[in-house]
């Protein structure tokens, strides 16, 4: 699903309104509507007590619409006027009116107006600011956002959290921390960053019919990816193939006491359809892995504490290396030798990574395509600091632009990075955050890459599936428990729901 900008939302709400031949307070009628039909789906006439807060532009106006229906249907209502303006928008004012003629009158709230009296327990919806916001709002309004927030209430945010810019860092302190973001459409990329996604706890977009074909025709930057996107690139098994058709996997790093990193990601690689997997290990790392993973080859460097020397006697598909494998000098030497004469992608993961941060020039030596893994640290070795999350992935773009790679920047939403966009993943949970769950996910991309999947097709398909199989583990356990092996148990029903008819997927549309 295509993440939309600012613009490119403004520019959809304009196409609909002429192509469908509307007046703009229809389409806000429209919007309107659709939220209030979410709550009443929800609330199914109960008899709580829900607080308003409207701004003057078109998001005000969208609550007052809301506000209008809800009291049509019998709720209980308290409206209020956030006016930080005199401006108010052409469509706020007709809502206005419509809500004056239902003998509503909402309270203005200004600087000095003291905080309306809420009880605990009753519902705030927020429509303060929606995707106009274009400045910080004023300190009042930010206390009166802070006060809202403290309250045991729920709150719904019209849109998006009041406070938030879409593509620019916000004022934490002057935004409202949302339990459910009602949102036009399609999500919008904030709230899937780390910084503001803790504002958006959950999002659900409702369609208001919008224009499809128009955003379709969108060129975005950034794309939401779940089931949906990602069963189109699985590939069905033929019958007459056999365990070559599936390549040849070479799972590379390890060192005394970090063998554990290569057996989770040969057997994800495995589990994930390479037809076979090699991996290369420092002497320590035949035992454990050959007592451990007997369908995995072993290949021994001369060191038996870490790797010096990276000799493969054939030609393997694809390498998945760096994990557990240290940064030592001689270690070092041997990635680079390594790469000198190897030209297929490669997964870069852990230690490699940390191996071409500290010697930058080898960056040049990699493959075209190659895939690199980062988490936060490692990311920040490799590129250099940044002051917010989108100065962060500017920066990123820019490496990959100069690399040539593909870049898949770990989090509680990965985000993959080719030349041309970013792909936001929504499978997964915190219970991933978990010691090996890294080496799985390179052993998961080392292993698409060896079937022949393309290196953005694997990065893709590779972060979906390790997150689902993640979200699968806790039907049977908890985000405590679950451990990296676990989810390489669940791969196998990961990839079964792409060929079966009936799966029950999370509903990418609702989202936490
Ligand atoms: N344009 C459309 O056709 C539709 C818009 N919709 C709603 O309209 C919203 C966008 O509405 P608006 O563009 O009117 O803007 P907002 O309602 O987000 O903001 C209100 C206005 O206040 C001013 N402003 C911005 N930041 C300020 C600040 N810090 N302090 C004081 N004033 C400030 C701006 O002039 C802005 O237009 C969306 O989020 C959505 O809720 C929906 O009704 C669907 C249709
Ligand atoms: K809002």
């Amino acid at each position: 699903m295509k993440i939309l900008s600012a613009e490119q939302i403004r520019a959809a709400d304009a196409y609909t309104i002429q192509s469908q031949n509307l007046r703009s307070e229809e389409l806000m009628e429209r919007a309107g509507i659709t939220i209030f039909n979410w709550l009443h789906q929800q609330l199914n006439g109960s008899p709580v007590t829900l607080h308003i807060f409207c701004g003057i532009g078109n998001n005000g106006g969208d609550g007052l619409v809301v506000a209008r229906h809800l009291l049509e249907h019998g709720y209980k209502i308290q409206v209020y006027v956030v006016n930080y303006s005199d401006k108010r928008s052409q469509d706020f004012l007709i809502n206005f009116d419509r809500l004056k003629e239902q003998k509503v009158w909402p309270e203005i709230l200004k600087e000095k107006s003291p905080m309306p009296d809420i009880q605990d327990g009753d519902i705030v919806v927020d429509a303060i600011f929606g995707t106009g916001l274009n400045r910080e709002p004023s300190p009042w309004v930010g206390r009166l956002m802070q006060d809202l927030n403290s309250g045991k209430n729920l709150l719904v945010s019209i849109d998006i959290p009041s406070g938030m810019f879409l593509d620019k860092p916000s004022d934490l302190g002057r935004v409202i921390h949302a339990n459910y973001v009602l949102t036009f459409q399609h999500p919008k990329l904030v709230f899937f960053l780390p910084s503001t996604g803790s504002f958006c706890e959950q999002w659900v977009a409702l369609d208001i019919g919008l224009d499809e074909a128009f955003i379709n025709s969108l060129d975005t930057d950034y794309e939401l990816i779940g089931y949906h996107e990602i069963r189109p690139l699985y590939r069905f098994r033929s019958k007459f193939s056999h365990k070559g058709t599936f390549g040849h996997a070479v799972i590379a790093g390890g060192s005394h006491g970090k063998i554990g990193a290569i057996k989770l990601a040969a057997e994800a690689c495995l589990r994930s359809g390479s037809g076979l997997v090699t991996a290369y290990v420092p002497g320590c790392g035949l035992n454990p892995l050959q007592s451990s993973i007997p369908e995995v080859m072993v290949l021994t460097d001369g060191e038996e504490k870490e790797i010096r020397e990276i000799k493969i006697p054939f030609q393997p598909t694809v390498v998945g290396i760096g994990m557990g494998m240290g940064t030592s000098k001689p270690s070092l030497a041997a990635f680079r030798s390594f790469l000198e004469g190897w030209s297929s992608p490669v997964v870069v993961d852990a230690d490699g990574l940390n191996m071409l941060a500290k010697e930058k020039a080898m960056l040049k030596l990699l493959p075209p395509l190659s895939v690199l893994t980062p988490h936060p640290g490692e990311l920040e070795r490799l590129i250099g600091s940044w002051k917010n999350e989108f100065e962060k992935l500017e920066m990123a773009r820019e490496f990959v632009k100069k690399v040539g790679c593909i870049l898949v920047i770990k989090g509680a939403h990965t985000i993959v990075l080719d030349k041309e966009k970013g792909y936001v993943n929504t499978s997964g949970n915190p219970g991933m955050a978990t010691a090996g769950s890294g080496d799985v996910l390179t052993g998961v991309i080392t292993g698409l890459l060896a079937q022949g999947y393309t290196p953005l097709e694997a990065a893709l398909m590779g972060v979906y599936v390790h997150g689902r199989a993640g979200d699968l583990c806790l039907q049977a356990q908890s985000m405590e428990s679950l451990t990296a092996g676990d989810i390489i148990i669940q791969l196998g029903t990961a990839f079964r729901e792409f060929y079966l008819e009936d799966s029950t997927q999370s509903n990418e549309e609702e989202g936490e």
